[in-house]
């Protein structure tokens, strides 16, 4: 039997009349058949494809839920893929680490690579989706696209794959991480409802800090003690955290002594800055995203949000109601200026409760220029185990600084300083500041001469406001008898 060979235009018009005719069909299916039936008819077909189709769809999305909270399980198979992709023809290339000249290459979006377990061949694919578009609102900060993983395998393997494969993967991924793990630094910012991080690399170590030298052996002890307790903590019921608060005035080193505290411990830090969280629901959500072997930092807790206000006003009677007014109102304004409702009994229960909620070990660090405008309720030992007070420079301190910033060890004009810095109040950073050359003509002599120069002016200055604030004394003591003889 000879079948007719059809010409090109032929074909194509058989293949569109095929076309309109199943359009036809479809739309007076869907327009004229019964919902029950229809639904019916669908669940029919996705069994029938599900029946005829023999493979098996894992997916694994960047993000969970609709709060953008990042699936570890996302990054441990990107690190996984990162070195088991060999056939994907389109890779995407990040610094494997600082300092490092590898780079760390994973599959780009909409790239499939197989993999092979026990002689089973698997197939990942990676895609993205863009965000709905925002309804009502309009943020300068779009939603970031949200990536994910397909993992692909015949329905015959389903047992082994979802067994040992991917315990294969994820302990092979968690191990591509631990050897190519970068600390970073998240911050909540710019009204951000979610956790964003650029890599942490702070200089910052405990050897570098200007400080007295048996204070930080007691802080280094204390944090390397913490970082092995786990059984302690878990034998007294204890949550594995520890609060840390810092004061003194600006400048004497409170932010440096966080970034040595996680260059130390090898943490992540997490920058929480509380006036860009909208409310206490916010707040437990930033808080619970949180990874382990972190440090959170809310920095100038005074100045942040009005955590002291109710309090306050129960336990005392403002000394001066007219400041303390104008000082609620702005604060107030502040508040509501940034918009957020964060409570202190919002944080405190935090700290308290759902603490224990997160797995793994946590510090948060307070710091504050006044530690006595706080309340003492966010203060007291259990929440804030440890108070450190970062104060002015000292001849101990100063020694550490010259050794960082001119790498002397002694010299003749050390005496000066020594002198000197015992007499005036000046806080490392001002310190650090002079003994910065401030051209390349300066040598470590000048520099030492600038900070003498600073440290004797300074001690003027101190001098001159003593006898100021003294002469005031006397012309008020002066002028009293006198008021009470007009009177
Ligand atoms: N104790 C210190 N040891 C070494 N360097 C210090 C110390 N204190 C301050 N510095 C230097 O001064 C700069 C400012 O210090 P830092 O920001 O840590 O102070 P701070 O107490 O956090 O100030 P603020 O209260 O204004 O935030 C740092 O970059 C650092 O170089």
């Amino acid at each position: 039997m000879m079948i007719p060979v059809r010409s090109m235009p032929e074909t194509w018009g058989a293949v569109g009349s095929a076309v309109v005719t199943f359009i036809f069909f479809w739309d007076m299916f869907r327009r004229y058949c019964p919902p029950e039936l229809r639904r019916y008819l669908e669940k029919c077909t996705t069994r029938l494809s599900g029946f005829l189709n023999p493979y098996i769809q894992i997916s694994i999305h960047e993000y969970t839920g609709s709060h953008l909270r990042p699936h570890e399980a996302y990054n441990i198979v990107e690190a996984y893929l990162s070195v088991n992709s060999t056939d994907a023809k389109r890779l995407k290339a990040e610094m494997a680490k600082e300092n490092d000249n590898k780079l760390m290459l994973s599959m780009d979006e909409y790239e499939k690579t197989t993999d092979e377990f026990n002689g089973v061949q698997v197939k990942w694919i990676s895609g993205k989706v863009s965000p709905p578009p925002r309804t009502g609102s309009f943020s300068y900060y779009p939603e970031p696209d949200r990536r994910y993983y397909k993992l692909k395998f015949h329905k015959g393997y389903k047992k082994m794959i979802t067994e040992a494969y991917l315990e294969h993967v994820i302990t092979r991924g968690r191990e591509i991480q631990a050897r190519n793990r970068q600390r970073k630094l998240y911050t909540n910012g710019h009204s951000k409802s979610y956790w964003s991080h650029i890599v942490f690399e702070h200089p910052a170590r405990f050897e570098t800090l200007a400080m007295e030298p048996e204070k930080k052996e007691e802080i280094m002890d204390d944090l390397l003690t913490f970082t092995k307790s786990k059984d302690y903590y878990a034998r007294i019921g204890k949550a594995w955290k520890r609060g840390y608060l810092l004061y003194g005035p600006p400048g004497t080193g409170k932010s440096t002594m966080i970034a040595a505290m996680a260059n130390l411990l090898d943490y992540d830090v997490y920058d929480l800055e509380l006036t860009s969280v909208k409310d206490n629901t916010e707040l437990r959500k930033l808080l619970t995203e949180t990874t382990a072997k972190s440090i959170i930092v809310i920095e100038d807790i005074d100045c942040s949000l009005d955590l002291t206000g109710q309090r306050k006003k129960k336990e005392e009677k403002p000394a001066d109601e007219k400041t303390e007014k104008v000082e609620k109102r702005s604060s107030r304004k502040e508040k509501e200026e940034s918009g957020s409702k964060v409570t202190l009994s919002g944080l405190l229960n935090f700290i308290d409760g759902l603490w224990s909620a997160c797995a793994g070990e946590r510090l948060i660090v307070f710091t504050t220029n006044y530690v006595d405008k706080l309340d003492p309720a966010l203060t007291r030992r259990g929440r804030m185990d440890k108070h450190i007070e970062l104060s002015y420079c000292k001849y101990e301190g100063f020694k550490v600084l010259a050794k960082n910033y001119l790498e002397l060890e002694a010299h003749p004009l050390f005496q000066s300083v020594e002198e000197l810095i015992q007499q005036v109040q000046i806080t490392p950073a001002d310190v650090a500041e002079n003994l910065m050359p401030k051209s390349a003509k300066e040598g470590p002599e000048q520099c030492l001469r600038n900070l003498i120069c600073t440290l004797e002016e300074t001690k003027n200055k101190e001098i001159t406001k003593c006898s100021e604030a003294k002469d005031t004394e006397t012309n008020k003591d002066a002028a009293a008898p006198q008021e009470m003889h007009t009177m």
